[in-house]
């Protein structure tokens, strides 16, 4: 193995291109940023030398919702309609998991989003103290939601409520400023309103985040219109499930009002265009109402199942060319702002650092290569990384201050993947003898 995967100490990127100039980040043994400009170099003895040349540096990408474990089921069920995909095929599948499973099946998500810039992710599965293993192994962020499923009853309701606190309990006793809990009600078409209002309650009284999927659908909207006479994002507000720490993942039937409530309550929206356009929900999440609103928008891939890969750099290009195509503006969200959804607000909403590349931040730092087809010619960065890069144009990824791929060098790659895609098959077998 390169030995530049175990050496510890302070690192130095020399001669690094940020926004069209050459410079220097200076690493301190804390992983902070600790000088960024031409002679930064001075600042530093370091032990570790990244050589920038043919390189732009840009802040780690955040993932803010995933359901990473998911990579397992990656083209196992595919061209569904949402509802049948999920009771037909993926939660029959999911019942014969294993903690074992989502422990190679997190491994091989983080590979995978490693490859392609990112640093950190919100996760929601099951098992997922085993995911947490992973993730600090792989040395990456995330934030980690049990996925709580009641659908209305009440015995159900009581076994996800201690899944739950086993969960968080045990995040907290890792005390890994890595590793993070949220609480996860899957939807208001899954959660009952008793179990909403707990995990608003629960979330608060922990202090800590919430992840939840919202307005996916119109049958979503549809229903709960219906049965609670409200629209979802007032349902979810009722219970406590609204707050500056929740991140709503898809808000694609969202309307002007709950774009409103989103932007007052400081809420994350996390964009999942991918797995929108292939589920075919048929409505593009109204990027220019939460913007209005000032909600915090950030972008997600949603889990392998439904995307089918875990790669930002493409989800950024999928944003910003389905909010032009859907409200018909080509001049809705430009390449600066898909960069700053995958980066600074996703940061916001997991609260890992400003998610730039600033003295003091956390070193969460991806380097691309300028002589990269994709980046060839060179007039706008920002351009080239949304519209004509994906994740193969990363070289090298830092996760505070520790490098975690290498000239595309990931340790222990062939293991990970040969692990999980026997694990993935083991699976399938498992649940078709039982079927
Ligand atoms: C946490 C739970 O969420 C499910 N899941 C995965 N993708 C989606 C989606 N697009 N919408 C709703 N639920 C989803 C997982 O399959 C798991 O059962
Ligand atoms: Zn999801």
């Amino acid at each position: 193995m390169n030995e530049i995967f175990t050496a510890r100490g302070s690192v130095l990127i020399a001669g690094v291109t940020i926004d069209g100039s050459t410079v220097d980040i200076a690493l301190d043994e804390t992983g902070t940023i600790a000088a960024i400009g031409k002679d930064a170099r001075k600042t530093i003895d370091a032990d570790i030398v990244i050589d920038g040349s043919d390189r732009i540096a840009v802040p780690g990408l955040v993932n803010t919702h995933t359901h990473a474990a998911m990579s397992l089921l990656r083209g196992y069920a595919d061209d569904m309609i949402l509802q049948d995909w999920l009771s037909q095929k993926i939660w029959p599948l999911e019942a014969h998991l294993t903690g074992d499973d989502v422990y190679a099946g997190t491994r091989l998500a983080c590979l995978e989003m490693i490859k392609s810039g990112t640093v950190a992710f919100n996760d929601m599965y099951f098992f997922m103290d085993r995911a947490a293993a992973a993730v600090d192994e792989m040395g990456m962020r995330a934030t980690f939601a049990y996925g709580f499923i009641d659908l209305g009853m009440e015995e159900k309701r009581e076994a996800e409520i201690k899944a739950t606190e086993t969960l968080i309990a045990h995040i907290k006793s890792l005390n890994n400023p890595r590793i993070q809990a949220a609480v996860g009600p899957h939807s208001v078409y899954t959660v009952s309103p008793e179990a909403l209002s707990w995990c608003g309650d629960f979330a608060k009284e922990q202090n800590i985040g919430i992840h939840v999927h919202l307005s996916e659908t119109e049958k979503e909207v549809v229903d709960c219109v219906a049965q609670f006479g409200k629209r979802p994002a007032v349902l979810l507000d009722e219970y406590g499930c609204l707050t500056p720490r929740t991140v709503a993942a898809h808000c694609c039937w969202l309307d002007e009002a709950e774009c409103r409530l989103l932007g007052e309550r400081g809420v994350t929206a996390s964009h999942n265009p991918a797995s929108n356009m292939k589920l075919a929900v048929n409505r593009a999440m109204p990027y220019h109402w939460l913007k209005q609103y000032g909600a915090n928008i950030a972008l997600g891939t949603d889990g392998c199942s439904s995307n089918n890969n875990l790669d930002l750099m493409e989800e950024m290009k999928f944003a910003a060319l389905l909010q032009k195509f859907a409200w018909n503006s080509p001049t809705l969200l430009p390449a600066n702002e898909a960069l700053t959804m995958a980066t600074a607000a996703g940061a916001r909403a997991l609260g890992t650092g400003p998610g730039t590349l600033t003295v003091g931040a956390p070193a969460d730092i991806v380097l691309l290569d300028t002589r990269a087809v994709c980046n060839t010619p060179l007039f706008h960065a920002d351009s080239n990384a949304v519209y004509a890069c994906n994740g193969s144009a990363v070289m090298t990824v830092l996760c505070q201050g520790r490098i975690l791929m290498h000239e595309r060098e990931v340790p222990g790659e062939e293991e990970i993947v040969r692990e999980a895609g026997d694990a993935a098959l083991s699976l399938a077998d498992r649940a078709e003898e039982s079927s």
